[in-house]
């Protein structure tokens, strides 16, 4: 029933002289495995979506769906959307509003010359998947949006796509049912058994989501890997930052070929990458939640700090806190607030917590206001 998704050298240009939307993207998705794509706005993500959907023309490379090429820009060969046999679920409903619950999500299948019975029969199957079995008759418009975008996925579902593709679909959702629907949709996905590529611009989502997850900035697929990997090897500095190590140093690598110069005196202990030359410029990168704080003159390795600002956020605390030459951001899980601006503290930050990247960081990411990670 699923199958698999090959991309090739996926290239999209909609302006002669205006650099490509997707710039040779390539990824492979095996059966049944749920691949994210991850950007911020504007890097290409719904673009190699919408591709794969057959709703865009690739301007190079080429797309197999379950081994069948539907298309390739090469030889021009290309098979329109409704016979790459796709699922799509879009960020807006998209259900049809003078239909009921069970007529929006039958809808498909009309089209496809299933008998009445086994219309009843698969429609019954996707609402219970999607767990709408009791609004059956109900009319779309007396639901929530959270469940009309079960209904949208139990329309996606119902005629067995050999792949699910889903745009953003939970961003017109309130923040309570974003994050429900966040942690069914991955179980419903999973129960069917379908092949599914997702798009998100929300870092949280890829991760509950994704068996891998896909970085995209500017056109370029930057490193695909599963979740664990990803928020602990990120491939560079984008990464790092864009999956929440918003905290970087500028610095050196250190003449002991262990550490890292800081451009404010102090030496930070780190893994290094290969190759890294002592002497020459670097950074490290860490995340906010590894960032340790100590009393002052608590046991252990630490460098002096002093509180700037403290966010109590109920089950956390965020403090910025200077030290080491910056200003950083250090997270604290708990319900009580430890240290008020204007505390002095010890700040311990584990080798094993330091991303290096050769380089600096100014040059290294060019990130914007909005690639960066809010708290
Ligand atoms: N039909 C189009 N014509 C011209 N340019 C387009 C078109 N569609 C997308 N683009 C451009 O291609 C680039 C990538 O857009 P795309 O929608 O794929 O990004 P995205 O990562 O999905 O962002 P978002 O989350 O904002 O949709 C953007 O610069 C966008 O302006």
């Amino acid at each position: 029933m699923s199958a698999d998704l090959t991309v090739e050298e996926l290239e999209k240009s909609f302006a002669p002289g205006i650099r490509p939307a997707v710039d040779r993207v390539s990824f492979h998705v095996p059966a049944g495995e749920i691949v994210v794509l991850l950007g911020p706005s504007g890097c290409g993500k719904t673009t190699t979506l919408r591709m794969v959907a057959g709703l865009e023309r690739p301007t190079g490379g080429m797309i197999s769906i379950g081994g069948r090429v539907v298309a390739r820009a090469a030889t021009g060969e290309l098979v329109s959307a409704q016979h790459r046999e796709v699922g799509m679920v879009f960020q807006s409903y998209a259900v049809w509003p003078h239909m009921t619950v069970q007529e929006n999500v039958a809808y498909p299948l009309r089209h496809r010359k299933v008998s009445r019975a086994d219309i009843r029969t698969k429609v019954a199957e996707a609402l219970q998947l999607v767990g709408l079995e009791d609004y059956a008759s109900r009319s779309v418009t007396a639901l929530s949006g959270g469940q009309m975008q079960r209904v949208a996925l139990a329309r996606a579902l119902v005629y067995r796509p050999q792949l699910l593709l889903l745009d953003e679909p939970l961003s017109n959702l309130d923040a309570k049912l974003r994050l429900r629907l966040r942690d069914d949709l991955r179980r419903i996905i999973k129960e069917a058994g379908v092949t599914a590529l997702y798009v998100t611009h929300d870092q949280a989502e890829a991760v509950v989501l994704g068996d891998r997850i896909g970085v995209m900035r500017d056109g370029h697929l930057l490193q695909m890997t599963d979740p664990v990997t990803l928020y602990n090897r990120p491939a560079d500095l984008f990464v790092a930052n864009f999956t929440g190590a918003s905290n970087m140093l500028d610095g050196r690598i250190g003449s002991d070929g262990r550490s890292v110069e800081l451009a404010g005196g102090a030496r930070l202990a780190a893994e290094l990458p290969e190759g890294a030359t002592p002497g020459v410029p670097a950074v490290i990168a860490i995340r906010p939640e590894n960032l340790m704080l100590a009393p002052p003159g608590s046991e252990g390795t630490g460098l002096h700090g002093r509180i700037v600002t403290e966010t109590f956020h109920g089950t956390q605390t965020i403090y910025r806190v200077e030290a080491m030459g910056s200003i950083l951001e250090a997270v604290e899980m708990g319900t009580v607030p430890r240290f008020a601006p204007g505390a002095d503290v010890t700040v311990q930050v584990p080798a094993s917590a330091c991303r290096v990247f050769v380089g600096k960081a100014a040059d290294r990411t060019g990130i914007d206001a909005e690639a960066r990670v809010e708290h």
